[in-house]
């Protein structure tokens, strides 16, 4: 239970867990936080934002034992440490759930939870009383989940959850949550936020980094705003507003909505036809999907993640062929006979910023620059066609732009400057840009390439409300030069506010298709879950399904 001293009037006032004093921490010339104090109350959950490459992941990092800081004190419930190492942090009460999972995928949620954990003579004492400690954790924060299920089985929410029960069970009293919810379907944030109430309401505080001002809003207590590594505000939440946030983060007042100008679709460009495709174990992952794609427009794809998004754009870039089926772009037609590579369908005229950008949008260990140049490294000489002569803004790099750094740097910084990449330095490694940055550093170079097809994967996830916007403002003059995109996103009211037409995915089906004028959350959560509108108690009269075109 919460503890709580009284002040000098009486009232109850809940004792510090977190105080940070002054800390500082640069990598290089790059200072990631400068003098930061920071103090959060036991049994509260407090909001971190800021831009990106504020300084919100250095300064957790640094809470968590990951970094050390260059200078400035840490204090955990009033008591002065030191904490140099994760195991320190541990030892001190301090859990973290890192936007990146740490499980391991083979292994049973047991496992999982004992991993690590010593001190049992024993492995089957140590099971049993693991097995039971779990139990207790799941009831007491309502965080169900089966201890046998192996993680690589269960959904991301649940994954998540794991994370938390592994936390509270080498004792953690202070969880610290890096933009948790970025991987969640709306319907699993609803649920990690019941559980992050449960576990207020038993005392453990909760620090919760993330760029949706709805979250801070809806769940915080307190909230700090951080910007270009300095704290520039410690705030009770409900006294602000998301408005007033996003102007403390950005320094400027920031277009919530976005800009939506009706579109003018041309003529099609891309069609697809009864595309199918199935996993390493025959399992279906993308089940008869057949649609057109017109130029001058923007589709979004509504679905739960896992619903067959991915494979799609898999599939339309070129990384894998359809198993049956085919589509048909700038007069070609691919099919599993006919397959094109990522670099022909580039060459054809189509960009792809891929949903896991670690993985597929940047090399880490290559320069800012380095990664500008993936896709285009090739001089593929006559295959190179008029689409590129024509269209591509690096075509004034000249013919062997690639071999020569200067141009390639130049063209970087071009680029970084266009999109606000900071820090704006091509010869920085782009493992160590922050997760924001890095997701520009992939838009700049995609849309770079003026595409007559933009496939995008997750365009503003781990992205500041500031670059949000300039984002989809991007995205909506991309459309409007004649552009069509393709855009899959775990976010419905991304969706929903950049979409001139919505197809909504399940199970590897297109379930239907909603037009801009008649989307709303309900109605296409529904159709994501495989129900249709018309079966719900309250069906909304404006919404229509139908079949894909
Ligand atoms: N290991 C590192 N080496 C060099 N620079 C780093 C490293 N880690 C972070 N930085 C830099 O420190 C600054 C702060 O980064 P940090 O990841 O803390 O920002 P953030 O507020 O969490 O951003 P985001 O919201 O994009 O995740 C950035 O300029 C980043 O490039």
């Amino acid at each position: 239970m919460t503890q709580s001293n009284k002040n000098p009037s009486g009232e109850h006032i809940s004792p510090l867990a977190v105080e940070l004093s002054d800390i500082s921490k640069a990598f290089g010339t790059v200072r990631a936080n400068e003098k930061v104090n920071l103090a959060v109350k036991q049994g509260h959950i407090h909001g971190i934002i800021g831009e990106n490459g504020a300084g919100k992941s250095t300064l957790v990092s640094i809470l968590y034992g990951f970094y050390r800081a260059d200078s400035g004190r840490i204090s955990i419930d009033g008591n002065l440490v030191n904490i140099g190492s994760s195991a320190a942090a541990i030892a001190n009460g301090i859990g973290m759930v890192h936007q990146h999972f740490m499980l391991v995928p083979n292994f049973t949620v047991l496992e999982n939870i004992m991993l690590g954990h010593e001190g049992y003579a024993q492995l089957d004492k140590a099971a049993i009383h693991a097995r039971a400690e779990l139990q207790t954790l799941s009831d007491t924060y309502g965080l169900a989940v089966d201890p046998d299920s192996l993680i690589e089985d269960l959904p991301v929410g649940l994954q998540q959850r794991v994370e938390i029960l592994k936390a509270l069970f080498r004792g953690a009293r202070i969880l610290i949550l890096d933009e948790p919810t970025g991987v969640l379907t709306p319907q699993e944030t609803d649920q990690l936020f019941e559980i992050l109430n449960a576990l207020r309401d038993q005392g453990v505080t909760i620090l919760f980094i993330t760029h949706k001002l709805r979250e801070i809003m809806a769940i915080t207590d307190t909230v700090s705003v951080m910007r270009q590594g300095q704290m520039v505000a410690h705030l009770d939440t409900a006294s602000v507003t998301p408005a007033t946030l996003a102007e403390l983060m950005v320094g400027r007042k920031v277009l919530l909505d976005v800009n939506h100008t009706a579109a003018t679709p041309g003529d099609i460009l891309l069609t697809a036809n009864h595309l199918s495709c199935a996993g390493d174990s025959g399992e279906t992952q993308l089940d008869d999907v057949s649609f057109t794609l017109r130029s001058g427009e923007i589709i979004g794809i509504a679905g739960v993640s896992g619903n067959g998004q991915s494979e799609l754009l898999d599939i339309l870039a070129g990384i894998r062929p359809p198993q049956s089926g085919s589509f048909t772009f700038a007069g070609q037609q691919i099919d599993a006979a006919h397959p094109l590579g990522p670099a022909s369908l580039r060459d054809l005229g189509i960009a792809h910023v891929p949903e896991d950008r670690h993985r597929r949008g940047i090399v880490l260990n290559f320069s800012a620059a380095e990664s500008m140049l993936l896709g285009h490294s090739e001089n593929r000489g006559d295959h190179r066609d008029a689409h590129i002569a024509n269209n591509r803004s690096d075509h004034d790099l000249g013919d062997s732009w690639w071999l020569d750094p200067q141009k390639l740097a130049a063209h970087c910084a071009t680029r970084m400057q266009a999109f606000d990449v900071r820090p704006p330095d091509p010869d920085y490694i782009s493992a160590n840009f922050s997760g924001g940055n890095q997701q520009k550093l992939v838009l700049a170079r995609e849309i770079s390439t003026e595409p007559s097809l933009l496939l995008v994967g997750q365009p503003t996830r781990g992205v500041d409300i500031g670059a949000i916007e300039f984002i989809h403002q991007q995205l909506i003059e991309l459309r409007n030069r004649g552009c069509c995109i393709l855009l899959v996103s775990v976010e419905l009211e991304e969706i929903m506010s950049l979409s001139d037409r919505i197809l909504v995915m399940n199970n590897g089906s297109i379930v239907g298709e909603v037009a801009r004028a008649d989307a709303d959350e309900r109605t296409l959560g529904m159709m994501m879950a495989g129900i249709a509108p018309d079966n719900a108690p309250d069906t909304n009269p404006a919404s229509k399904t139908g079949q894909p075109s």
